[in-house]
């Protein structure tokens, strides 16, 4: 068995991320401050795969208490998804990005080095491709950003990328998405966090999801889509 930590495992893109390293009969162990996202998603994983992943509230700056973590579930390797990722809030809350997203990578990997686990993939972003004006753009084009929240995502590649050449046992690979989007093909998880949504995407789709358990509003889009439909077509 291979024993994956996925911090920030009940998040948008950590719960799909379980539900495969399932199907692919690895462990996902889930750990998450919920501060963006709710244990109902251990349900709902059940739900998809018959299998429960073990959820551990923690933050992942608790040094001492992930290391604990990656010995006691005998982690192989790390998926790091643990971040906060508005735009906007980071403009007004840089101070909680970078302790955030930079000393929570950097305090990961303290623990994986006292745990002597040796494997990371880190959730980037492509917002660190920064706005140099090259179309199509290289993976190899150089690191920017416009905004503290990308400054955070180039500042863990920075991180990540010194340590492995400091220490050759350290291997890890950055994913770098484009708005990612969608939910499971099940409808039972997908982008959906409590209060108010932090990014445009999320908020279409929580507007969606609260449209669609109220037959009223439901009623009102399929109204407005054939008023829209007969604007469209007598045109
Ligand atoms: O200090 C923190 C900050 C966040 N989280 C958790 O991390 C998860 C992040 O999941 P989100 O649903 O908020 O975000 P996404 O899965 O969509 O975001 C992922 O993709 C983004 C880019 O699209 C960023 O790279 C981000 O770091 C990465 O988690 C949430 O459960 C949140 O509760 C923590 O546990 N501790």
């Amino acid at each position: 068995m291979t024993n994956i930590l996925l911090t920030g495992g009940t998040g948008y893109i950590g719960s799909h991320t379980a539900v495969s390293l399932i199907q692919a009969g690895m462990v996902p162990v889930l750990l998450d401050s919920l501060v963006n996202s709710s244990a109902v998603v251990v349900d709902r994983i059940e739900q998809i795969t018959s299998i429960r992943p073990v959820l551990i509230q923690a933050d992942v700056r608790e040094t001492e208490r992930l290391a604990h973590i990656f010995i006691e579930h005998e982690i192989d390797a790390a998926i790091h998804f643990s971040a906060l990722k508005a735009v906007g809030e980071s403009v007004q809350q840089p101070l909680a990005y970078y302790d955030n997203n930079v000393s929570g990578l950097i305090s990961v990997l303290q623990a994986m080095k006292k745990a002597e686990v040796r494997h990371i993939v880190l959730s980037s972003s492509a917002t660190v491709y920064g706005e140099h004006g090259q179309s199509p753009t290289s993976e190899d084009a150089p690191l920017s950003a416009t905004n503290p929240y990308g400054q955070t995502k180039v500042m863990m590649e920075r991180i990540a990328a010194d340590v492995a050449s400091s220490d050759a046992s350290l291997r890890y690979a950055m994913l770098r998405y484009f708005n990612p989007v969608g939910a499971h093909p099940s409808g039972l998880i997908g982008e959906h966090p409590p209060g108010v949504p932090n990014n445009l995407m999320s908020y279409v789709s929580k507007s969606l999801w609260a449209c669609v358990k109220n037959s009223l509003y439901l009623a009102m889009i399929m109204t407005l889509a054939t008023v829209r439909a007969s604007v469209i077509t007598s045109m």
